[in-house]
């Protein structure tokens, strides 16, 4: 396997955030690995040179790995595709009257795949969101054929909408090759630890008896420094 996509149940939900840390805990195993962002939108425009900057996302994997921006970030290889209006893909595109050619991804990515060992590749929002009018990610996914990494939390809804995903992805007959539960609001006043808790419990069981392969990893709060580590990654995850 060499490439990874990493979506979630729902935009915000941390995929940013688990993608820059499973690569580092992976770089951390020697393994060399890169990401890529598959489109972003709502991405600021360079005053200096009237271009869109480089994806907030790619930005905050690099931060998260503790590295600079490297060479394939520069040349836009890692996200060649981004939108100023935060919005579904379908949307910024159209609004931008820039619309999205998939064959230049999957170019992007086959170049990564050559010269990285594991390219993690991050999705814009969950599985069903449209990268256009006529391609949802998870059939984008299905046509690739990526195993699935699927980041979840601890709110009120979570199970549903982590159910749904799980549903969603054997229904292409995808594999699920992991579930993030991302502690997100572990430091909201509000964060009701007794669902939260729950919610791990129940996830946990669910994976073992119907994705008895998927593996289940979990991220910390992480403070503004960026700086923090999967829990635990197993020696064979990749
Ligand atoms: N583990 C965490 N610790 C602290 N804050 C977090 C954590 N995970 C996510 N966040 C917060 O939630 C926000 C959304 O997370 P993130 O950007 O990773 O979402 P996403 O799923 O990648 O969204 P998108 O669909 O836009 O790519 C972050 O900007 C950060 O403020
Ligand atoms: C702008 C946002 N943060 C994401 N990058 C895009 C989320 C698209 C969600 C579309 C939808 O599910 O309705
Ligand atoms: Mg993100």
């Amino acid at each position: 396997m060499s490439v990874l996509f990493v979506s979630g149940i729902d935009t915000d939900i941390g995929k940013t955030y688990a993608t820059g840390l499973l690569a580092k805990a992976l770089m951390q195993q020697g393994l060399d690995v890169i990401t890529q962002k598959l489109v972003q939108t709502g991405v600021s425009i360079n005053p200096n040179t009237s271009e869109m900057n480089v994806a907030d996302d790619i930005i905050t994997h690099r931060q998260l790995m503790a590295i600079p921006l490297q060479s394939c970030d520069l040349d836009f290889t890692t996200c060649p595709y981004r939108y100023e209006k935060p919005a579904s893909p379908h949307l910024s595109a159209t609004l931008a009257n820039y619309p999205l050619d998939i064959e230049i991804i999957t170019k992007a990515t086959k170049r990564l795949q050559s010269e990285y060992e594991l390219v993690l590749l991050e999705g814009a929002g969950g599985l069903l969101v449209p990268i256009t009018e006529n391609l949802l990610t998870l059939d984008y996914i299905a046509e690739q054929g990526y195993p699935i990494v699927l980041v979840t939390s601890g709110r009120l809804g979570s199970i549903n909408h982590t159910l749904l995903s799980l549903e969603a992805i054997k229904s292409r007959g995808l594999i699920v090759h992991s579930v993030i539960y991302n502690h997100i609001h572990d430091d909201a006043e509000q964060t009701d630890t007794e669902i939260a808790n729950s919610t791990i419990e129940f996830l946990r069981r669910y994976l073992d008896n119907h994705y008895p392969e998927a593996h289940w990893l979990q991220i910390p709060y992480l403070k503004d420094n960026l700086v923090g580590n999967i829990e635990t990654l197993p020696e064979n995850f990749v």
